[in-house]
């Protein structure tokens, strides 16, 4: 058994005129959780559906389970759990006719009721499935694709619909299912949802990957300065960059003698990187690599106001 759940070597595939995957590498190990981020369009449900054998590559090397999909059989289908975009169709069967049919296919299945309160699809279990809301037909997705026990589960935006407390409740299942062993890819727009379940995630825009890391460092996250805005008594805004906001916000405090008038410290959020590494940072630039930390913004280059000293980088009157 190679470390390696997935590896992907100079993918590439067009469609017609469209090149989707440009040459794309990822490396997944066992057991982790890993997270496909990247715009409309990107390439993420291309990827996924090669990985999964259910579409043709143009180029590269492919590795799913020691097998190449393009070639793997029955058995090796098997080992895989999978929950596409839009996947279920509405049925006159109910809930649990339709796991427990589902569970007939493997030859280690879960317990379909267990599975359909793992879900949080008790109290729907004996609907029929085009009675369920579109949230309750995606856990209904997410229950088929766990059912078989996968070595390796392929979510393709799996909680698009879900209410907060659904998402919350996906997010428990996931991390169970990571704690069994089971290696997790899954592609999400919700940041935090990546933020929440990924060991490591890749960014791909244009069918190329931009960036590949631990959501804490992912593009110099981990090394990022923090952004310090206090609003003077007379209304002007002012933010610095730094490294030491503790020592900054001592200085303020001292300068205001005691509390710091509007107050707020904060570090780059999973967000703030990801847009930077698109090209839809702060400064609404082009960046691609994000290396500075601030991923697209333009903290620190446009010194000082008169306020702060040499350590931070200050300017006033600063908007979003
Ligand atoms: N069956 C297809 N025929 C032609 N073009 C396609 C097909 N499927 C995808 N594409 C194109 O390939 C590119 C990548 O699409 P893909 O669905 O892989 O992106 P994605 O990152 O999953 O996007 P989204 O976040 O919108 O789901 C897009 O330009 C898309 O229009």
């Amino acid at each position: 058994m190679t470390e390696y759940a997935v590896r992907v070597r100079g993918l590439r595939k067009r469609y017609g005129e469209v090149t989707a995957v440009n040459g794309v590498d990822l490396d997944i190990r066992r057991g982790e959780v890993f997270g496909l981020l990247g715009p409309n369009g990107a390439g993420k449900s291309t990827t996924v559906e090669i990985l999964r054998g259910h579409r043709a590559r143009d180029a590269g090397e492919v590795s799913v389970l020691g097998a190449d999909p393009a070639r793997a059989g029955r058995g090796w289908q098997a080992r895989i759990g999978i929950v596409w975009q839009d996947e279920s169709a509405a049925e006159e069967s109910t809930v649990q006719e339709t796991v427990r049919h589902f569970a007939r296919y493997y030859p280690r299945p879960r317990d379909p009721d267990e599975v359909i309160a793992l879900v949080g699809l008790e109290e729907k279990a004996r609907s029929r499935t085009k009675a369920l809301s579109g949230g309750q037909r995606r856990r209904l997705d997410v229950a088929l694709g766990v059912i078989g026990r996968p070595e390796l589960l392929l979510l393709d935006e799996p909680t698009t619909g879900f209410d907060p407390v659904a998402r919350r409740q996906f997010w428990q299942l996931i991390r169970a299912l990571a704690d069994e062993g089971t290696t997790i890819v899954l592609t999400t727009h919700y940041l935090e949802e990546a933020e929440a379940l990924a060991d490591r995630l890749a960014v791909i825009a244009a069918g190329r990957l931009l960036a590949t890391g631990e959501p804490a460092t992912l593009a110099g996250r981990g090394e990022a300065e923090a952004i310090v805005r206090w609003t003077d008594p007379d209304g002007r805004e002012y933010e610095a960059v730094t490294a030491e906001p503790t020592a900054l916000v001592g200085e303020l405090a001292a300068r205001y003698g005691g509390e710091v008038p509007g107050l707020r410290v904060t570090r780059p959020t999973l967000e703030d990187v990801y847009l930077g590494l698109i090209g839809h940072g702060r400064d609404g630039g082009s960046g691609h690599g994000g290396g500075s930390g601030h991923a697209g913004s333009d903290h620190g280059r446009d010194g000082g106001s008169g306020q702060g000293d040499d350590s931070h980088h200050t300017r006033e009157g600063s908007k979003r």
